[in-house]
């Protein structure tokens, strides 16, 4: 009888933008299955105490925090070199870290244009570039790209932060294909609406208003439902999946509207 295998256990994860929110729950979802995981944020006082939940639980992988800017490439060989020299390898990587503000195309400074591109897209390069080439010198391994609904689907004030998870996709697809004879599948998840802090901040949606995990069909979506998707795209139950794109937004109406009041003008 054949038995699927989801679990990551013994591998070594890379996540990105793991002190709160999506990339936390990637973190702690892979730790618990038993994988040892190097986290990153901009702040080691936010991520730091990440790691320390992770290593003070049983029958856990192990947890590096590390303070990287993925915007940096030089941060990004900081941690890709940190990682290896504490776990001696790389196996998988998810490229979290993101986000954006809602502005209207033509109010979209240059600058404004040129931060959203890097923190998403530029630094997907970065640490895909310098984790993969660990990878691609050793057994091959696993890459999981954040994209988002909004890189699948034109929304209204979004253009910028739409356009750089688009070329993620793309990227996706293309390293999927490129990659392939060296052991290295890439996968992409993109994500409705989660209720995260980030989405707190840049949409105005409080946590109270958040309904409870099962209490609708028509809900926000929950972190740990993207960790689990994740969790599985790096297991070997994924093996023949490469290049793809997988959609997590629930049932959203026409009008995408909720069950819960979202607090936007
Ligand atoms: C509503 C119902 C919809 C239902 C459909 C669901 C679809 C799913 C939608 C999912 C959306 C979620 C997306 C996410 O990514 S969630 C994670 C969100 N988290 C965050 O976004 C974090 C909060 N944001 C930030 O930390 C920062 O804004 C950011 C990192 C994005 C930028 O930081 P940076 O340090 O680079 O930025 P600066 O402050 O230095 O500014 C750089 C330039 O950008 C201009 N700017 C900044 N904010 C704005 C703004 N609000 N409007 C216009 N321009 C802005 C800023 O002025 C700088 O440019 P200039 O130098 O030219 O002034
Ligand atoms: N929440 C949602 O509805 C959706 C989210 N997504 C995507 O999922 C990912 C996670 O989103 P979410 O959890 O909501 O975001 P949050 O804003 O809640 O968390 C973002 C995380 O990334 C870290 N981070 C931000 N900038 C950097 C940087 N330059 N270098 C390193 N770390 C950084 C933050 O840590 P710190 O501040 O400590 O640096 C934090 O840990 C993003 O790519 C987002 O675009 C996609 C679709 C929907």
């Amino acid at each position: 009888m054949h038995e699927p295998d989801f679990g990551v256990a013994g591998q070594t994860a890379i996540v990105t933008g793991a002190s709160q929110g999506i990339g936390r729950a990637i973190a702690e979802t892979l730790a618990a299955s038993g994988a040892n995981v190097a986290i990153c944020s901009r702040s080691i006082d936010r991520v730091g105490p990440v790691a320390e939940e992770i290593n003070a639980a049983e029958d856990a992988g192990e947890a590096l925090a590390v303070e990287c800017n993925v915007r940096e490439r030089e941060q990004v060989q900081d941690l890709v070199d940190r990682t290896v020299e504490v776990f001696g390898d790389i196996d998988a990587l998810v490229n979290n870290a993101g986000g954006e503000f809602v502005a209207p195309f033509e109010d979209i400074s240059e600058n404004g244009w040129n931060s959203i591109v890097d923190l998403n897209l530029n630094s997907t390069v970065h640490c895909t570039q310098l984790a993969g080439e660990v990878m691609r010198e050793g057994d091959g391994g696993v890459i999981v790209n954040l994209s988002s609904v909004n890189g699948q689907h034109p929304a209204p004030n979004e253009s910028h932060y739409g356009a750089s998870k688009a070329a993620i996709i793309r990227l996706t697809e293309t390293l999927a294909v490129e990659w392939a004879d060296d052991g290295i599948r890439v996968n992409c998840v993109a994500p409705g609406l989660i209720q995260t802090p980030g989405v707190a901040e840049t949409l105005g949606i409080r946590s109270e208003q958040m309904p409870d995990r099962e209490e609708t069909d028509r809900r926000i979506g929950h972190s740990e439902e993207i960790a689990d998707i994740v969790q599985f795209l790096l297991s070997p139950a994924a093996s023949f999946m490469n290049g793809e794109t997988v959609t997590a937004k629930g049932v959203p109406r026409p009008d995408n509207s909720f069950d819960v009041d979202l607090g936007l003008e």
